[in-house]
């Protein structure tokens, strides 16, 4: 099987986040770049670390209005992700029109409630109940909505795919059980994101903050 693990190459230093992809490539299935590289090195980046040859997940959790929304979009096709993000609080309507405007074969991909927050955090932005129940709706509004999947937690995968057995579930927040925490809140290890119905899993700092990360990657992919 495909290697599942989508490292997170979270760096605004280029020639770091190519020495970093280039050490681990054997080892996992595809490259994460998200707000910090793409803020620094813009598309112009994205096109040299794609030189590597694997799939990239272009995660800019995009949130607006529907019309900026797809209009970002359209200005990210000359790249070609392999997977974009959005977030599924953005609304329906920004869902279908980030979808509608998306490459064929990049899957749109919905954040629902970031792996950072627990339910205290989200009570204090007026949403009332659990985590589980917050992924659970959002799941469902994705999946109305005509998107490829959603990002959640380990902890709420399984219920979301029960709810939608053929989306595609992306889920971070991934520790393998030694590795430190830091400012992630739902964590689970990466065998059991899998078990749970997890399709990829995003992996940063326990791979690139690894004294060697490529031990780090081969030895996750063993648990896997
Ligand atoms: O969309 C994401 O990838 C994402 C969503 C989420 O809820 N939580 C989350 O941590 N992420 C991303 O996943 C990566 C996790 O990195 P580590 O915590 O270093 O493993 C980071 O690049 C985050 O931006």
């Amino acid at each position: 099987m495909t290697n599942r693990v989508y490292v997170a190459i979270d760096t605004p230093d280029l020639a770091r986040a190519k020495a970093l992809a280039t050490r681990v490539r054997h080892h996992v299935g595809g490259i994460k770049l998200g707000l910090e590289f793409f803020c620094a090195h813009g598309q112009a980046g994205v096109r040299e670390m794609a030189a590597l040859d694997l799939p990239i997940f272009l995660d800019l959790k995009l949130h607006d209005i529907p019309n900026t929304v797809a209009k970002a979009v359209q200005a990210l096709h000359p790249l070609h992700p392999a997977i974009l993000t959005v977030h599924a609080s953005g609304g329906r309507a920004m869902l279908e029109d980030a979808k509608a405007a998306a490459p064929i074969g990049t899957k749109v991909v919905a954040v629902t409630m970031l792996t950072s927050l627990d339910s205290g955090d989200l009570a204090a932005t007026g949403v009332q109940g659990s985590a589980h129940d917050h992924v659970v709706r959002l799941a469902g509004l994705a999946q109305e909505a005509g998107i490829d999947g959603i990002v959640c937690s380990g902890a709420e995968v399984a219920a979301a795919k029960a709810l939608w057995p053929h989306g595609f579930f992306v889920v971070p927040g991934v520790r393998p059980a030694d590795a430190a925490v830091g400012d992630q809140k739902r964590v689970v290890t990466p065998r059991a994101a899998l078990d749970a119905g997890a399709s990829i899993l995003v992996i940063g700092r326990p791979i690139t903050e690894a004294e060697d990360p490529d031990q780090a990657a081969r030895a996750i992919a063993a648990t896997l």
